[in-house]
């Protein structure tokens, strides 16, 4: 399977989660790398923005395919896994349903050696997860792009993988927002997939704490307003635009 590399090795750390409804809890975080969209904002753009690819990004550099890829075997991660004093696992990406068979082979190994460990994925909610794999997770955070991710509407929305998330109660929707025009989008969006509000998480764009303050506390009043749930980015806040954290 194929994870982001960082520093020669696989990206994998050990942290708290920064973002959504599990927010503060230790976790292992396990990148993989490859996306099936290409937003324009991405704070992982070297999991698929690679040399040769047409994709636009706003950082505007293009990235070593093979440099920013650790190719891995299940087994293998299962190996790593085991050496944290950590069992919950967030799978991250990219876009880690990609590689779901590889990652349902791990989880299973990681249950045999100890049934204790739990899984939580995050996910761009394009694709329906497979039952066998998503029978093994405890949490979906499932973040849907919106038109400022400057992707075409009919590769980021999937109706049917939307809907089939929205009838999952271990499904939250994460949406990053800055501005009015994106709390009508998601309305307009959990009206369409019958999201109820009580699963959405609304969470500031931002990369420095600066840029998460600008817009929170208008963001929280709109929260309010819907019934929805707010998340701010603690991993930003505790230690900034960082890899690894
Ligand atoms: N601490 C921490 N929390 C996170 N929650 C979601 C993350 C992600 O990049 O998917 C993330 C991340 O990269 N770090
Ligand atoms: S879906 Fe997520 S990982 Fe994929 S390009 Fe968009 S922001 Fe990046
Ligand atoms: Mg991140």
């Amino acid at each position: 399977m194929k994870l982001a590399r960082l520093d020669n090795c696989p990206e994998i750390f050990h942290t708290l989660q920064g973002e959504g409804v599990s927010v503060g809890k230790a976790a292992v975080f396990v990148r993989t790398s490859r996306c099936n969209l290409h937003c324009r904002w991405c704070d992982t753009d070297y999991t698929w923005n690679f040399k040769g690819t047409p994709w636009e990004h706003d950082r505007g550099i293009k990235h070593d395919k093979a440099a920013c890829t650790f190719e891995i075997s299940p087994a293998s991660l299962v190996e790593r896994l085991a050496t944290y004093p950590c069992r919950h696992i967030v799978l991250t990406g990219g876009e880690p349903l990609l590689q779901q068979e590889e990652l349902l082979e791990a989880i299973r190994s990681l249950r045999q050696l100890d049934p204790e460990w739990t899984f939580e994925v995050e996910t761009n909610g394009t694709r329906i997860p497979d039952p066998a794999f998503e029978a093994v997770i405890s949490q979906f955070n499932v973040s849907p792009k919106l038109a400022h991710s400057g992707m075409d509407a009919a590769l980021r929305i999937v109706p049917a993988a939307l809907t089939h998330f929205a009838r999952n109660p271990k499904a939250w929707f994460k949406f990053v927002a800055s501005s009015n025009a994106d709390i009508e989008e998601i309305e307009a969006l959990a009206q369409a997939h019958q999201i109820p509000a009580s699963r959405i998480v609304l969470m500031p764009e931002g990369r420095t704490s600066q840029d998460l303050d600008r817009h929170s506390a208008e963001l929280a009043a709109r929260v309010l307003e819907k019934g929805w749930r707010f998340s701010d980015r603690l991993h930003v806040r505790l230690w900034g635009d960082r890899r690894g954290v």
